[in-house]
């Protein structure tokens, strides 16, 4: 009999087979002391629930307690290590043997499937459990990886060392360098305190015993999630762009040749080893969908399907390599499933995206019970219904189990707080069914194409001889496990007497055998004979290829020199480089530094020329203020000196006109004698002290310009009848009060000044000036000689009294006043009647 290719399960065994029914254990998750429980454990297959008061069950008035029977019941403080070895041990058993097998995990919400499929990292639940014990089992009848390969329809091709070795190399070389490991943020991963790939796994250490030597195998894992009723391939390589992972693809289902259902596309890795195996799966369970709900805080929010799928296939007649006949490649698969827990939505409170998986996780469910119903009543009742696998992708992806052959178990996980009575019944119930269900028993795989048993250890003993330099005369040449007489002897058996079919196959067969030992003895004569030949060849080749390796050598060693001269320049050069960097970094740290000052230093000019600015306006401002209040102050004070001097100037006239009535009064009585003695007495008055010229003289009015003069009368003047003129001047203009117009048009000035004396005579006094042009354009009067007419009567006046009263006013302080007048000046600015500034000849009083 030919054995099992692709043994994933078949769904065309044809002929009749036993059948197993499916088996449920029921696992009681540990709660805290002080909730409910409605759960109790009756003994070891059966749990009894009583329904707490505020249940459905009981509002509808059923207080009845139920129980329920199972394959094997596990009370809360089972260990995860029992669970495995009771439940998933059979199966990685099958497993090895060539049978398929699916465990899933079932039950509500919150119930401990996933701790129970994967546990902690000290105390690991199935999923690697499974992985250690075949790992452990499988030891170093593992193949070289690559020798079999995933053909991409479900099946396996096989290929020789050599070539494997080829793919590893190529797979080596294309290898991407390795890189900083970067997980993406994605809501599919795990918390980071739940990361236990990092953390110390305590491994399994069973092993299967029952393991054909003869074989060789592979393991190959992968891990997909049913999400949303989606399929996803957790293992699946997503590009990144640059910050984020690629979202995962949905992957489709797909039927192979053998009418098994797969995942098309589905990345399978082949590993070597648990921790391998392991890290890839904590790899996909990264990426799982979970969620923090109300009755879990990690609540996988889909259907995950770990498969194992082990390879083998027969070793060759020396017991070298993987015998080279795809036909041979045998492949079962250890489906591990852990369904998401079905909630009701009222107690969750579930909403939005959670809401959704809530009824999707439901309704998958559904399938899957509904589908086990009417599998169960086809089966009872020899029906032929369709059974809806095709409704759900989890269901779909079994269907094979079920149709086919595989042995199925189930562990039902309950939580036993009266909270969840009411699932739990429901679950129950399922769980009942589920174990009506027959599935057919599985065939274990084997290779019976007439080769020797134990070929490997011979082949092992063989080179294990060579190594230890054993002449090859002295090695056996009849290996005895490298050729057989075909397949063992058939039943011999005879119950009866008159049956001679049981001679006549033994003859044949022994026939059989003889011609067969025969065309061995032969074969084996002609290959020693062949291997003898190949043998001395190869010594030649050696030979030849020791004096290519030892030129090969010398190459390399030069070439080995090379790039350590070529290593130590690109030492030297990246230190170079270094500090051209540091002097760059430094260059730029201190352009930078200066780049800084330059702008602090520019501001500061800026902030200075805005304050200069400031106090230039500020300046401008108080000079002109100060301006126009000293303007009005000097206005001011002429205007007062003008009123001073109009006052005084008034009084004088008063007494002028008084003193012209008196002397009209005397004139009438002394008419006659005055007109004798009209000879009028001059007298040179003294003339002025000059000191210091009021101006400059630079702004002397050139002589040459005019002779005009200007006569100062004022209007009090009176008419003494004498004639007294300035020498030298001709034109005159007589005006009572001078004007700076008056004064532009002339060089000489004279001013008339009359008063009466202390005998009351009156004596005019002609005070001689020069008209001098100021710096600012106006006029100043500076006097330069006083002439005095002195009009008295003739009885009373001699000459010696006449001299001794002109002394005496010389020295009276009438006359200080005068000179004192003398002295100033007046200076007028053009369009102004007023004089604009006075200046002053200091007098001799004032000198001293
Ligand atoms: N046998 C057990 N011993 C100790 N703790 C357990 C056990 N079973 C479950 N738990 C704890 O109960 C919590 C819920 O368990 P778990 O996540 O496995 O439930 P679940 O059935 O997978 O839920 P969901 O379907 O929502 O994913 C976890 O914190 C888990 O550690």
């Amino acid at each position: 009999m030919k054995p099992s290719r692709g043994k994933t399960p078949k769904k065309t065994p044809r002929k009749p087979q036993n059948k197993d029914p499916v088996e449920v254990y029921c696992r009681l998750r540990p709660i805290s002391e002080d909730l409910d429980i409605c759960v109790t454990v009756v003994n070891s297959n059966t749990i009894q629930l009583k329904p707490p008061e505020n249940s459905i069950a009981v509002k509808n008035g059923n207080y009845k307690e139920t129980q329920h029977t199972f394959k094997f019941v596990f009370p809360e403080l089972i260990s995860q290590k029992a669970l495995f070895d009771h439940v998933a041990l059979p199966l990685v058993d099958d497993l090895i043997h060539g049978k398929n097998a699916l465990l899933f995990m079932y039950g509500i919400t919150s119930s401990g499937k996933t701790h129970t499929m994967q546990g902690t990292p000290g105390d690991g639940g199935i999923l690697p459990r499974c992985l250690d014990v075949l790992f452990n089992s499988l030891g170093d009848l593992q193949a070289r990886k690559y020798v079999f390969k995933p053909d991409r329809a479900n099946g396996f091709d096989v290929q020789t060392e050599a070539d494997a070795m080829m793919d590893r190399q190529k797979k080596e070389l294309l290898a991407p360098p390795p890189t900083p490991k970067s997980t993406p943020k994605t809501p599919r991963r795990r918390p980071p305190q739940n990361d236990i790939a990092t953390m110390v796994r305590v491994p399994d250490t069973n092993r299967i015993g029952s393991v054909d030597e003869d074989n060789n195998y592979s393991v190959f894992v992968s891990y997909i999630e049913i999400y949303n009723n989606y399929i996803y391939d957790l293992l699946e390589d997503t590009q990144s762009d640059g910050i984020n992972q690629k979202p995962l693809q949905s992957k489709t289902l797909r039927e192979d040749s053998n009418h098994n259902m797969y995942v098309a596309n589905c990345t399978e890795i082949e590993t070597k080893n648990t921790e391998e195996a392991y890290g890839i799966f904590m790899k996909g369970q990264r990426r799982r969908k979970v969620a923090h709900t109300q009755l879990n805080t990690e609540s996988s929010r889909s259907h995950s399907v770990f498969n194992i799928r082990l390879v083998q296939a027969p070793l060759d007649p020396v017991g070298e390599e993987v015998l080279q006949d795809k036909d041979q490649v045998c492949v079962a698969q250890l489906s591990l499933v852990d369904l998401a827990g079905s909630e009701r939505t009222g107690r969750t409170q579930n909403s939005g995206d959670r809401l959704r998986e809530a009824g999707n996780i439901n309704a998958s469910l559904m399938t899957l019970r509904t589908c086990i119903e009417v599998l169960r009543e086809n089966q009872m009742n020899n029906f032929n219904k369709i059974v809806p696998y095709r409704d759900s992708k989890v269901t779909h992806i079994f269907k094979n189990y079920f149709d086919g052959e595989g042995k199925v178990r189930m562990v039902v996980c309950v939580n036993p707080q009266s909270a969840d009575y009411d699932e739990t019944t429901h679950v129950m119930r399922f769980a009942e069914v589920t174990q009506e269900v027959q599935v057919a028993r599985p065939t274990a795989v084997k290779f019976d194409i007439g080769l020797t048993p134990g070929r490997r250890r011979a082949n092992l003993i063989y080179k294990k001889m060579l190594e230890d330099g054993a002449e090859l005369e002295d090695l056996p040449m009849e290996t005895p496990v490298i050729i057989n007489l075909g397949p063992a002897f058939p039943c011999l058996e005879i119950n009866d007497p008159n049956e001679d079919t049981t001679l006549q196959n033994l003859i044949a067969f022994l026939a059989e055998r003889e011609r067969r030992r025969h065309t061995l003895q032969e074969e084996l004569t002609r290959k020693q004979g062949a291997f003898r030949a190949h043998l001395m060849e190869m010594e030649r080749e050696m030979e030849t290829l020791k004096q290519q390796n030892d030129e090969l050598n010398m190459k390399l060693s030069s070439k080995d020199k090379n790039v350590q001269r070529f290593e130590k320049r690109i030492k030297t050069l990246e230190q170079e480089n270094g500090m051209l960097q540091r002097t760059h970094t430094a260059y730029e740290y201190s352009k930078r530094e200066l780049e800084t000052e330059l702008i602090e230093e520019k501001t500061k000019i800026k902030k200075q020329k805005h304050e200069q600015e400031r106090l230039r306006q500020a300046l401008k401002g108080v000079a002109g203020s100060e301006k126009m209040k000293w303007e009005k102050e000097c206005e001011k004070r002429v205007r007062a000196t003008q009123m001073e001097m109009q006052t005084k100037i008034w009084v004088k006239d008063e007494k002028l006109r008084q003193l012209k009535q008196i002397v009209c009064a005397r004139q009438e009585r002394e008419d006659k004698a005055r007109k004798a003695k009209a000879d009028l007495n001059r007298t040179r008055s003294p003339p002025p002290k000059m000191t210091q010229p009021p101006v400059k003289l630079r702004h002397r009015r050139s002589r040459s310009t005019s002779n005009a003069w200007i006569d100062h009368k004022p209007a009090t003047t009176l008419d003494t009848e004498t004639v007294l003129q300035p020498a030298g001047l001709k034109k005159k203009h007589t005006v009572a009060v001078p004007t700076v117009k008056d004064l532009k048009g002339t060089e000489n000035y004279m001013l008339t000044h009359q008063e009466e004396d202390s005998k009351g005579e009156l004596e005019t006094k002609l005070y001689k000036a020069e008209v001098l042009q100021t710096r600012g354009g106006g006029r100043a009067v500076q006097f330069t000689d006083i002439e005095r007419l002195k009009t008295e009567r003739p009885a009373s006046t001699s000459p010696k009294d006449r001299k001794r009263a002109a002394e005496e006013e010389l020295d009276s302080g009438e006359w200080t006043d005068i000179e004192t007048r003398c002295a100033v000046g007046y200076e007028g600015r053009p369009g102004n009647a007023d004089p604009a500034a006075v200046h002053i000849v200091p007098s001799k009083k004032m000198k001293k």
